[in-house]
């Protein structure tokens, strides 16, 4: 069991993180929040790469940063941008890592066979990784992150730069992964967690703001969001009143999605909410202009 206790980080005078808590235990924790939110900073203390300002981490009781590297044992990570050499194929790359955390030769070779076939890279063990495609390249990481076969695997942005395929095997590949361990990935896409993700984790405003199952999350709009039809030239007067979730064109007219708390007029129809539009709500004011 993970615990994030009260903690907080500070980059100089500059606050990113403030008095959050959190408990993880096996299974799959989505963080998800626009960029600069504060994901990173979250992972990285997750990871021991940085130290909390105030609070503590702890796993089954004991501070990781005194855990040391007892805990690194316990931990896989891939980092937002992961370094990898372009001139050596998938096991090669597997092989030094191995020999860096002190694995043996024969083990590492058994261990890295099946890492790959996991990832689904068996067919290109021994290709160099230039010809990668993004996707590829990502599933080299999680592998890297799965060496020592890890009770946490801590993935940042694992999804940035995939298509949608790879999105979706992506998706299978960590449900598969979280079966047995502690997962928790960042994102700022909600498709990328919101059909795989036991709880998701939002913070807003460096705080915490959710920490839930998708469907608690999304009761929160429970009766607040509506669609309707409405005339093109009504749609910046409209844009003005109501929180606009999204839009599209349809035969000649606007058909639009909003959150209105309040009395509802006859011609809109409530709709159930998604963990889109609970992202889009309550970031609405940091992602003016993004979407
Ligand atoms: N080393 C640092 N020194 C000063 N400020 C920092 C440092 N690292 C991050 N920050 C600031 O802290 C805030 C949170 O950054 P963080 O990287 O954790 O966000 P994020 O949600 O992961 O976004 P992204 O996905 O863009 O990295 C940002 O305002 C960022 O500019």
């Amino acid at each position: 069991m993970l615990v994030v206790k009260d903690v907080s980080k500070q980059y100089g005078d500059f606050t990113a993180i403030e008095s959050i808590n959190l408990e993880f235990s096996t299974g799959l924790y989505g963080l998800l929040a626009p960029n600069g939110a504060g994901k990173t900073t979250l992972i990285k203390m997750l990871a021991t790469l940085i130290s909390p300002t105030k609070g503590e981490i702890l796993y089954n009781g004991k501070n990781i940063s005194d855990m040391d590297d007892r805990y690194r044992e316990l931990l896989g990570y891939l980092p937002q941008h992961f370094g990898y050499y372009k001139n050596y194929s998938p096991k090669q790359y597997l092989l030094y890592l191995a020999a860096l955390k002190g694995m043996g030769k024969k083990e590492a070779l058994h261990i890295i066979e099946e890492l790959l076939e996991k990832v689904a890279l068996s067919d290109v063990i021994n290709k160099k990784m230039k010809k990668f495609s993004g996707g590829m390249i990502q599933r080299v990481g999680i592998a890297q992150a799965l060496l020592n076969n890890p009770k946490i695997l801590i993935l940042d942005e694992p999804t940035a730069g995939l298509d949608p395929k790879e999105r979706a095997r992506f998706r299978h590949m960590l449900t598969d992964l979280a079966r047995e361990r502690l997962v928790i990935i960042s994102t700022h896409i909600v498709s990328d967690i919101e059909s795989i993700a036991n709880e998701i984790i939002m913070i807003k405003n460096k705080r915490l703001l959710y920490k839930d199952s998708v469907e608690n999350i999304c009761s929160s709009l429970n009766g607040n969001v509506f669609e309707t039809t409405i005339a093109y030239d009504q749609l910046e007067d409209f844009r003005l009143k109501h929180s606009l979730l999204s839009e599209k064109q349809e035969y000649g007219n606007m058909r639009v999605r909003f959150i209105h708390k309040g009395e509802a007029e006859r011609n809109w129809t409530v709709v159930p909410p998604q963990l889109e539009d609970v992202f889009l709500y309550e970031y609405r004011d940091e992602i003016e202009g993004e979407v």
